[in-house]
């Protein structure tokens, strides 16, 4: 098993009184490749988060590549994150590096120390980068800084990163949120094409739905910190799509719903529990 989470609900501190995962099981095997779908705010990013073990589960437990990061101490939870990669939606590419130097990072776990400080003067591995950055059509920004790089270069210029790394685990939080439909598509393409060939196992959030569908061999349903399905794209209709975004955000939502009754009136039940 790449990962399994049984019963995992988070709270953050900022908003301890609603869960943003709420007792989610969920489990992939080596080389699955896995969208998380759903409304802004249905716990997406949180949730690859906890596989990353960037957020301990407030409840229920982790598991990576059969052990739990949270019952080791520290050094052993650091040498499991390398055996993973985590592509946040927001890269943290410093402006003035250069593109080599930002996508060599990814290699940053593999290296001793000394290799790493040496690369930050003269990069160590640049043919590298360069093939990572050529493979999203990036090869002649190499030198450039990253500051001057548009928003969808700099997005590649990060997932650039996961092609140079060595994890077998592969979490990437909403990775065409800055590309034009073409552009989605192909990179789409190479990163599922990299998971493949190293047979890593892909958990992928995507406001792109048809991609999603498209893509995808499982799709995995997400809102108000719940998973309302866990399918093979075949099983999922437009029915259980329209259900997951339905007045998402708007007044009538969660939020609303867990709003205490007025006296007299019957508790009102959670939308998701209407919905599903
Ligand atoms: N650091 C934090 N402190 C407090 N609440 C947080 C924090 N991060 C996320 N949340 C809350 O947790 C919930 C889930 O957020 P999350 O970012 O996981 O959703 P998401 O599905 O990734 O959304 P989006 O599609 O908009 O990126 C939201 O209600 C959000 O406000």
């Amino acid at each position: 098993m790449s990962f399994a989470l049984s019963e995992v609900s988070v709270r953050y501190a900022a908003s301890a009184q609603r869960a943003s995962l709420s007792g989610i099981s969920l489990a992939a095997q080596p080389g699955e490749q896995i969208a998380l779908i759903g409304p802004s705010g249905a716990g997406k990013t949180t949730l690859l988060q906890v596989l990353a073990c960037g957020i301990a589960p407030t409840e229920g437990k982790l598991e990576l590549f059969g052990q739990q990061p949270w019952s080791m101490p520290d050094a052993g939870r650091h040498a499991m994150r390398r055996r993973l990669f985590l592509a946040p939606q927001t890269p943290p590419l410093p402006p003035r590096q250069r593109v080599v130097t930002a996508v060599l990072a990814g290699m940053l776990p593999q290296w001793s120390i000394g290799r790493a400080l040496r690369s930050l003067f003269a990069p160590v591995a640049a043919e590298r980068a360069f093939e990572a950055l050529s493979r999203f059509d990036l090869g002649d920004k190499l030198y450039l800084r990253v500051d001057r790089l548009s928003g969808g270069e700099r997005q590649r210029c990060s997932l650039a990163r996961l092609l140079v790394s060595e994890a077998g685990l592969l979490l990437v939080d909403e990775p065409l949120s800055a590309l034009d439909p073409v552009l989605a598509e192909r990179t789409l393409a190479v990163l599922q094409q990299e998971a493949r060939d190293r047979r890593a196992t892909l958990a992928c959030s995507l406001h792109q739905v048809d991609l999603a569908l498209a893509r995808f061999p499982r799709i995995v349903g997400l809102r108000d910190g719940r998973i309302m399905f866990d399918l093979p794209r075949e099983a999922v209709t437009d029915d259980m799509i329209a259900k997951l975004y339905r007045d998402a955000g708007a007044p009538g939502g969660q939020a609303d719903m867990d709003a205490p009754a007025e006296p007299g009136q019957p508790a009102r039940q959670p939308l998701a529990a209407r919905c599903f």
